[in-house]
């Protein structure tokens, strides 16, 4: 699904950012990206989006080599990837149904199937009660979940999450995760770069770590445990619940 060989990136003279790193994510498969601030994960994840090209090296996406990509087939490959970026990129004039419900019109799907599927998913994700807000009067972590759905109601094969917890409690976080654990048991492959060790601990998948541009492969279970978090946030956590959609609010639940 995506293969990297021997890529390496530097941004313009300055230092080498990724050195001659090699990875091969299958797919259906499920990836964590960690590393400290500075090391390359938001980089990763671009170019895996061909945002960012390579300062050598060769990336394959979906089997296709995208070098060689045109104009054309590089866009109609993004529309397979589903992409939550840090800064949520929502649309100021769309309210939380509409920006969600945008990947779908765009497909061409009905549009009280439309409403049915993204009333259920932001459900899910706690904002049944701001389905006609603006992004601008909802709170951070209200937007990254709009980001989120957005990112993955068109149920992309790939699912590319750029810090996608930051700006949520653990409980919700948590349960974020689980949205991606199921998607990806629909068959998506997924890759979530995140600092939150603490957090991805209690998900059994592998761990790509960044440290000073070379990646190791690691496996969540070994990284800190939640157990070994201090009180408060520890106790953040929910009980697991893998069901989706589900009716209610994750906001009232635990
Ligand atoms: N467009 C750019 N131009 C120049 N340097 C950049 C650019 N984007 C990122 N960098 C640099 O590349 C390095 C890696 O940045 P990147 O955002 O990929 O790291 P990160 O691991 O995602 O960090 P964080 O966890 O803080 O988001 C940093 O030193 C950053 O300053």
């Amino acid at each position: 699904m995506v293969r990297f060989q021997d890529v390496s990136l530097r941004y313009g003279a300055g230092p080498e950012i990724l050195d001659r790193v090699s990875l091969d994510l299958a797919p259906g498969s499920f990836h964590f990206v960690i590393g400290a601030s500075g090391a390359g994960k938001s980089s990763l994840l671009k170019m895996m989006y061909l945002a960012n090209r390579p300062t050598s090296g060769r990336i394959s996406l979906f089997g296709r080599d995208v070098s060689s990509l045109s104009r054309h087939d590089a866009a109609l490959l993004r529309r397979r990837i589903g992409v939550v970026f840090q800064d949520f990129r929502l649309l100021d004039h769309l309210s939380t149904l509409d920006n969600v419900a945008l990947p779908l019109k765009v497909s061409g799907q009905r549009s009280d199937e439309i409403r049915k599927d993204v009333v259920e998913l932001l459900t899910w994700v706690g904002l049944a009660d701001h389905l006609d807000a603006k992004p601008a009067t909802l709170s951070g972590g209200q937007q990254q979940r709009v980001a989120i759905a957005r990112a993955v109601v068109s149920r992309p094969s790939l699912l590319l999450a750029d810090e996608p917890t930051g700006n949520v409690d653990n409980r919700i976080a948590e349960r974020l995760l689980y949205l991606f654990e199921e998607l990806n048991k629909r068959g998506t492959t997924i890759v979530v770069a995140t600092h939150n060790e603490a957090l991805i601990s209690r998900f059994n998948y592998p761990v790509i770590r960044l440290v000073r541009g070379e990646v190791r492969l690691e496996h969540a279970e070994t990284l800190i445990r939640t157990s070994d978090m201090p009180g408060r946030a520890a106790a953040d956590y929910g009980t697991r619940d893998t069901s989706l959609p589900v009716e209610g609010n994750p906001e009232s639940a635990g």
